[in-house]
């Protein structure tokens, strides 16, 4: 028998590639289990289903920076729980970080998918449910976005939750209106603007190295769950004045927006993920 549930949960997370750098993302999962029926006939009661899943998912996936552990392009060592890598870009660039073990998730793959994020979280995801069951199947998808979106990764130092780590993410609608009427090219802007970024704060920026003939930003700090670096290439970046909650970013757009349309009255409506954000506005 067969036992589906579908839309269990939303993962946002950050992951390495070798060409985009970190990626920011936001996955539906999707699960169904293979079994016999218990003495309650069922193949799994949905309460336990979805606890177990989503709690794995949420403390395992859920606002880390996945990395592709058999990956030549990457370098790893742990001293006590503090992670370092280096993740070597095809452009010849590099990413380095530090940070506590448990901001990273360690994919056994050499390169990071939907289906391979997939086929990891299915092998634990199997051992995580008390029962014996025949097959567990997981599958990821990204939320239906007709308009512009984005992919950032951040981190919020003064969360007391997991968004304090410094490289998680987000893929995020974009909604814009222009004097009352929806502006499909300012939002298109600010996808390009903001496809596949870092988004940094300026106070956390403590050098600007150039390294092989790179320019790099190094940001740090620390927070509740230890000290983050986080070193990348500035094409990758976007530097903002203020934190980067998705309150902070809708107002850098709306004031960024309206010096570039003087006069405009805008309507800023920045998602975070799936089905949440904020509005700002300017000129009304
Ligand atoms: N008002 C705000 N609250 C939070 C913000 C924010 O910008 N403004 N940001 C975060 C984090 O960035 C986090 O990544 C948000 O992810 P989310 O998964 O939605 O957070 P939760 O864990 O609280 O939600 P779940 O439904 O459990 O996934 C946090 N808060």
């Amino acid at each position: 028998m067969l036992l589906f549930v579908d839309n269990l949960t939303n993962v946002d997370f950050s992951y390495l590639d070798p060409e985009r750098g970190i990626v920011g993302e936001t996955w539906l999962a999707n699960i169904r289990l293979h079994g016999a029926l218990n003495d309650e006939s069922m193949v799994c009661d949905f309460g336990k289903v979805k606890k177990v899943a989503r709690q794995w998912l949420d403390t395992e996936l859920d606002h880390r920076l996945a990395v592709p552990a058999l990956s030549e392009q990457l370098n790893l060592s742990q001293t006590g729980d503090t992670l370092a890598l280096t993740w070597w870009l095809k452009s010849g660039e590099s990413i380095e970080i530090t940070c506590p073990r448990q901001a990273i998730a360690l994919v056994d793959t050499d390169i990071l998918t939907t289906e391979s994020i997939a086929r990891w979280c299915e092998t634990q995801l199997l051992n995580a449910f008390d029962q014996p069951l025949d097959k567990l199947d997981l599958d990821f998808s990204t939320e239906q976005i007709d308009g512009a979106f984005y992919h950032y990764s951040h981190g919020l130092k003064k969360h007391k939750g997991n968004c304090q780590r410094i490289a998680h993410g987000h893929r995020s609608r974009i909604d814009i209106w222009r004097d009352g009427v929806k502006a499909p090219q300012l939002e298109h802007t600010w996808a390009e603007r903001w496809r596949d970024i870092y988004i940094g704060t300026a106070e956390d920026l403590i050098g600007q190295p150039h390294i092989a003939g790179a320019d790099y930003y190094d940001f740090a700090y620390t927070s509740d769950q230890g000290e983050f670096t986080l070193r990348l290439p500035k094409a990758m970046c976007y530097l903002i004045d203020t934190d980067t909650t998705v309150e902070c970013l809708a107002e850098h757009i709306a004031v960024r927006t309206a010096q570039e349309n003087p006069g405009a009255a805008l309507r800023i409506r920045a998602f975070e993920g799936i089905n949440k954000g904020a509005e700002a506005y300017r000129g009304q």
